[in-house]
């Protein structure tokens, strides 16, 4: 079965995303010609899917640790698996194609858990280390849910999944995966290309000028629309789940004190590699800062300018302490490209082009340079499976600290 779709000049993927948001599910038609590390990839159709109110609760609720159990986990693995195949069917639809013209999907799959501490464990054994001293490594681990087995049973076609888990086993961060397939499409000769997503996280990937898969870095930033979605979200009592265009925080002073306090999370003294999540920036961290605000009598303008230049800080601060000195060196990067959700948000872009300005930097959205911000991380997952079906190598290991190259995703045949 493998045998046919490798031999293929062209092929046909769906790229499937649900980020840390939670908004939905992103599925993106592609074809992709040639070698698979050519990024030669064209962009079909795309569609988003939001997730129904009661499913995006059920996974919301899977967050919470003290709570969740391994019924609902199990459920939902099942559950979203259904949900990702109707994405699959829908923008086939939408593309004007049937099923059968397909050759695989690349599913990311819901990312519920994310724990990257740094793996002690040796990669190869001889011989399997005891009890006591297995005890004594560490080890991170990831889940990300939406079985690709029901996904490859309901559209009949090969499924890709579960990308982030094989990094780990070889010691990485399992996380960022997208700057492999930006260093494929986004390279520049003549110029070095910074690209930040503000997804819930954000992250950034450096493309050095001229520069080989190597020399690529990246990680995630912070938080990216997370402490703003969850605060709107709990100063309008649920009505709000996001800060359109940003206009709240337009209207709004940042309270510095509060910012200041922000700033000095643990995480942005971090060295790279480095990735975050919900685990850090989640439902706890942002009901908290709540609290705080109305102790304060923090109005949720004030509370949203707060929040929205504290994820504009933290992509300064990334830059100023992991990026800058090493670029200036090579020749200094000259554009921020920023995509994902928060690339919609003014207020939070005027923000960062404040900021990044005054070190000589173009700050731009994926639209200016002729892409979909939407499709990106989709587009990505559907380049990743392509070199998981020709088994190529699809990790970094300077991006995610893995001790050596493998191929990331499982395939349901
Ligand atoms: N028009 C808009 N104005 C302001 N913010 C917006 C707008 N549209 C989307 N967003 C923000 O973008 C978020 C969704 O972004 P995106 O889909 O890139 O995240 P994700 O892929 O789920 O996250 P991640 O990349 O961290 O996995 C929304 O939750 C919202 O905060
Ligand atoms: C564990 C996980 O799901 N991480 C996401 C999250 O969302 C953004 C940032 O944190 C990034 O590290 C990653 O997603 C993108 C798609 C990536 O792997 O490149």
């Amino acid at each position: 079965m493998l045998e046919h779709i490798r031999s293929k000049k062209t092929r046909r993927v769906v790229g499937l995303m649900s980020g840390t948001s939670v908004d939905g599910i992103d599925s993106a038609l592609v074809e992709i010609t040639g070698d698979p590390m050519d990024g030669n990839v064209k962009l079909i159709a795309f569609e988003n899917n939001p997730f129904p109110e009661e499913v995006k609760d059920m996974i919301i609720s899977l967050f919470d640790t003290k709570h969740a159990n391994v019924e609902q986990l199990g459920y939902m693995n099942v559950l979203l698996g259904e949900l990702y195949a109707k994405a699959v069917f829908s923008v086939v639809h939408k593309a004007g194609l049937m099923i059968g013209d397909v050759d695989f999907v690349g599913s990311h799959g819901q990312t519920v858990y994310h724990h990257p501490e740094i793996c002690t464990f040796p990669l190869e054994l001889k011989e399997y280390p005891s009890d006591s001293q297995r005890d004594s490594y560490s080890f991170g681990y990831t889940m990300q849910i939406g079985e690709g087995a029901v996904i490859a049973a309901r559209t009949g076609i090969p499924c890709v999944s579960d990308f982030r888990v094989a990094d780990m086993a070889v010691g990485g961060q399992g996380a960022p995966l997208v700057p492999f397939t930006e260093y494929l499409l986004y390279r520049k000769k003549d110029k070095t290309v910074l690209l930040q997503n503000i997804g819930g996280i954000g992250n950034i990937t450096v493309l050095p000028k001229s520069c080989s898969q190597e020399e690529v870095y990246a990680f995630d930033t912070g938080p990216g629309n997370m402490i703003m979605d969850g605060l709107i979200h709990l100063f309008t009592n649920g009505e709000k789940s996001y800060d359109i265009g940003g206009e709240v925080a337009a209207r709004g002073q940042v309270n510095k004190g509060l910012l200041d306090t922000m700033c000095r999370n643990i995480y942005f003294a971090m060295k790279p590699p480095k990735s975050t999540g919900r685990e850090l920036f989640g439902k706890e961290y942002y009901t908290n800062l709540f609290h705080k605000m109305r102790e304060q009598n923090i109005s949720m303008e004030d509370a949203l300018a707060t929040a929205t230049e504290f994820t504009a800080w933290s992509i300064e601060d990334s830059y100023r302490q992991f990026i800058m000195e090493k670029e200036i060196k090579r020749s200094s990067a000259s554009q921020l490209i920023i995509g994902g959700g928060g690339s919609y948000n003014h207020t939070l872009i005027g923000k960062i082009k404040l900021r990044m300005e005054p070190f000589g930097i173009e700050v731009l959205t994926q639209e200016d340079v002729g892409f979909n911000s939407d499709a990106k991380e989709a587009v990505a997952f559907a380049m990743l499976a392509d070199c998981a079906i020709a088994g190529k190598y699809n990790n970094m290991q300077l991006v995610t600290g893995a001790c050596k190259p493998v191929v990331m995703g499982k395939i349901s045949l």
